[in-house]
């Protein structure tokens, strides 16, 4: 009897069989489509505290009691980074497991605040948009609108627009579209233009808030006014990507994105090996942020963008600007701050940008009291 298992056999057996596959090719979207994700999530305690411990966000109010009802709770709730990895990841097999990285993502809205441990999830996707990409003829460009709905009654939670490439069945028939010119290609001018538009224009000052209450924002905002100044800063933690960040934290939120967790496939990436997810770094980038003010909730991301990819070892930063600080909007003990953060590595390399809008507690808001006893941040 032949036996399988034998090394040539089995590589002879390899080689004959057709492979059952996964996920959807570029081909498979149609603008219109709506696809109903099978596999949902259940948010749990343990769910979210691997997720914000290992992001470093460590705010008291989504692991303690007394924190959370000062910040107007009935329990530790499940925190919004989480609640939005936890939508994304079911959506991925039916999105993007074919591979192709996510490009960035829009209009992220939170429909409510204070999710309970132990909400069920549905997930839902609309394609909005898809588009031949013009650099690289193997893939195609995808937008979809995703809604992640509490399973029971049905209502909203969090819904965004997010992009990816996504790998075609047949590349496209083009030679690849831009060429780059080399510097030989260039003339005098065009040198003096591309060095022109090479030199960083920043602000000459640049100004850091005190605090992190959202009249240190406003207050920073105004010594900023009128003068060649911005608001913005950076954060002194890092994170360094380890196997957990990698390739856990997606797969605990049934992201079964190859690009995470399987080397074998990414060996002839670009990368050369699994990449982070993008809502792991950058809800670093975000924990290291939030460290430093007084969150209260929070409300809308726009142009979040994926501008190169992270691999264990590398080390995770945050910088911040300061948009704008708007005390008019909000309940009494807040106003509404919005900012830019970067996430970079520590070659400097941006890997995340996105604006973000929030909710900061005033500074007569009574804080609640860390495990260090000192106020939150
Ligand atoms: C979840 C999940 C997977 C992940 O989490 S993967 C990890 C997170 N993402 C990444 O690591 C991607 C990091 N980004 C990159 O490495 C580079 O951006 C990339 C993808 C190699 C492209 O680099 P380029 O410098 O070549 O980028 P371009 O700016 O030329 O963009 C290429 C085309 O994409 C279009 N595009 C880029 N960003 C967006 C966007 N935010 N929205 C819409 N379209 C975008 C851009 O217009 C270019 O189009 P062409 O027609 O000119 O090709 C999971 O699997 O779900």
């Amino acid at each position: 009897m032949t036996d399988w298992t034998d090394p040539d056999t089995f590589a002879a057996a390899l080689d004959r069989a057709d492979t059952r596959e996964k996920g959807r090719y570029f081909e498979d979207f149609a603008e219109g489509q709506v696809i109903e994700h099978a596999p949902g999530l259940r948010l749990t305690r343990h769910g979210n505290d691997a997720w914000t411990s290992q992001t470093l966000n460590h705010d008291p109010a989504y692991w303690r009691s007394d924190a959370a009802r000062a910040r107007g709770f009935d329990e530790p709730p499940i925190h919004p980074d989480y609640l939005l990895a936890a939508v994304m990841g079911p959506s991925v097999e039916d999105c993007s497991e074919k591979g192709g990285y996510f490009l960035g993502r829009d209009s992220v809205r939170f429909h409510e605040h204070g999710i309970a441990p132990g909400t069920e999830l549905r997930v839902k996707s609309t394609v909005t948009a898809t588009r031949e990409s013009s650099s690289r003829p193997d893939y195609g460009v995808v937008t979809w609108e995703t809604r992640g709905c509490d399973a029971d009654g049905g209502d909203t939670l969090v819904s965004y627009e997010r992009t990816n490439m996504i790998p075609r069945r047949q590349p496209a028939a083009t030679d690849g579209g831009r060429s780059e010119p080399t510097d030989g290609d260039r003339d005098d001018d065009d040198s003096a233009l591309a060095d022109a538009a090479s030199r960083p224009e920043l602000p000459e000052t640049f100004v850091t808030p005190t605090g992190g209450a959202f009249e240190d924002f406003r207050r920073t905002l105004d010594r900023a006014a009128d003068r060649d100044a911005a608001v913005a800063y950076r954060h002194e933690r890092g994170r360094t990507m380890d196997e957990l960040t990698v390739a856990a934290l997606p797969l605990a939120t049934l992201n079964t994105a190859r690009q995470h967790h399987n080397a074998a496939a990414m060996s002839d990436s670009p990368s050369g090996e699994p990449v982070a997810y993008g809502d792991v770094t950058r809800s670093t980038a975000l924990g290291h942020a939030r460290s430093d003010e007084r969150t209260y909730r929070e409300l809308a991301f726009d142009d979040e963008r994926f501008h190169d990819f992270v691999t264990a070892g590398d080390t995770v930063f945050g910088f911040t600007r300061v948009l704008d600080a708007d005390g008019s909007q909000g309940p009494s003990r807040a106003g509404a701050v919005t900012f830019e953060h970067v996430a970079f590595t520590a070659d400097e390399r941006p890997v995340y940008s996105g604006t973000r809008r929030a909710l900061i507690d005033r500074e007569d808001t009574d804080a609640p009291t860390a495990t260090d006893g000192s106020t939150h941040p």
